[in-house]
């Protein structure tokens, strides 16, 4: 290979042991001792299949994380990556209202990739399984073209009351959130333009969003009437509460203040706004309760009304249509 196409490649693939010079067996051997024994585990990863005992109602959701398009090597390690990808379907679990029991891992890689680097990342998986009680069912191993690294995870998890659906926030409602709005885009802000270190809070949220798993099934006991977590950013989500709820979210922009105070100092006040509208990645939850309900932890951020003749579900702003769309994989902006 040319030198040219390795440093194309970046450290991820040019340093430590290529996962070529390993068969898969080795490599098996090298990432099952990092995982976490896991009490419901009836058969461990390395049959054909794990065996976990579950509740008679299973959450099962996935995503899948691609080097290039939702990390550079340059901005996250292996254990980052493996936080990320492993939270991100956790807070998709607890954003039904469920308690995350079990993970499905798969690696897809260039052979070039490091031992290392994954390594690394298994560390990482396994410590946010390890928090939140999860155990690592197994996975897939598969080999990609040259430059290409992916990561997807299914999670599963356990239901204990009825799912909270993005479909039931009703008028008279409050709409909250649970956690951070806008640091992880902003994190995403700073590392595009080379300056982690102006704002490490949020750069450090890029790089491990931390879902407050807890607060889904609090809020599914609490009443919440529709949830999901805030990964395209909150106007385009809340967007899908609205349309999926038929109903019209308003959101108090005074209530957002001190979210863009947070960020507006290292990236002034439009930007920090931008953030904290239509910032993914965050993993916070958003949810809508009835009136006079709102658990401990969550803030309200707006309230739900009824779909007026003239308009159709949507987000709103102060009462405004605004136009921040939010992240969407496909759509060329
Ligand atoms: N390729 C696919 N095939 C089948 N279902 C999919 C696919 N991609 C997404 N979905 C489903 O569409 C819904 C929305 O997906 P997504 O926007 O990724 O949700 P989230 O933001 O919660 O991860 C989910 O119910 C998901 O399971
Ligand atoms: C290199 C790089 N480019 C862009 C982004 C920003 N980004 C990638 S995915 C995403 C949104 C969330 O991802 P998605 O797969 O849509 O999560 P889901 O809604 O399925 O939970 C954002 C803002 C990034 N993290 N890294
Ligand atoms: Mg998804």
């Amino acid at each position: 290979m040319s030198n040219a196409r390795r440093s194309e490649r970046g450290p991820m693939m040019t340093g430590g042991t290529p996962l070529r010079s390993l068969d898969e067996e080795e490599l098996l051997g090298h990432i099952f001792p990092a995982f976490p024994p896991g009490a419901d585990l009836v058969v461990a990863p390395g049959d054909d299949a794990a065996v976990l005992r579950t509740s008679d109602r299973t959450i099962a959701t996935t995503d899948t994380v691609v080097l290039g398009r939702d990390w550079l090597d340059a901005w996250s390690s292996g254990a980052d990556i493996g936080h990320k990808v492993v939270a991100q379907n956790l807070a998709d679990v607890a954003a039904m209202g469920g308690v995350p029991t079990g993970v499905l891992v798969t690696l897809v890689a260039d052979p070039e990739l490091s031992l290392e680097w994954v390594l690394d990342h298994v560390r990482g998986l396994a410590e946010v399984c390890t928090a939140a009680g999860v155990a690592v069912l197994g996975g897939d191993l598969s080999s990609a073209p040259p430059g290409v690294v992916m990561v997807s995870v299914t999670a599963l998890g356990r239901l204990d009351g009825e799912p909270v659906l993005r479909s039931g926030a009703r008028p008279g409602d409050v709409l909250a959130v649970h956690g951070s709005l806008g640091l992880a885009d902003a994190g995403l802000r700073l590392l595009q333009a080379d300056a982690p270190d102006r704002l490490p809070e949020a750069t450090e949220r890029q790089r491990r969003p931390e879902p407050p798993l807890a607060a889904g099934p609090q809020a599914a006991a609490g009443g919440a009437t529709a949830m999901l977590d805030v990964s395209d950013g909150l106007l385009r989500d809340g967007g899908r509460i609205a349309r999926a709820s038929r109903v019209v979210l308003d959101l108090d922009l005074s209530a957002l203040v001190p979210d863009v105070d947070a960020l507006a100092d290292v990236l002034g006040a439009e930007q920090a706004l931008d953030c904290v509208l239509a910032g993914g990645e965050e993993h916070s939850l958003l949810a809508t309760f009835p009136a006079g309900v709102l658990p401990a932890g969550w803030r309200a951020i707006g309230t739900v009304r009824a779909v007026r003749d003239d308009e159709a579900p949507a987000i709103l702003v102060g009462g405004r249509v605004v136009t921040h769309t939010g992240w969407d994989h496909f759509r060329a902006t």
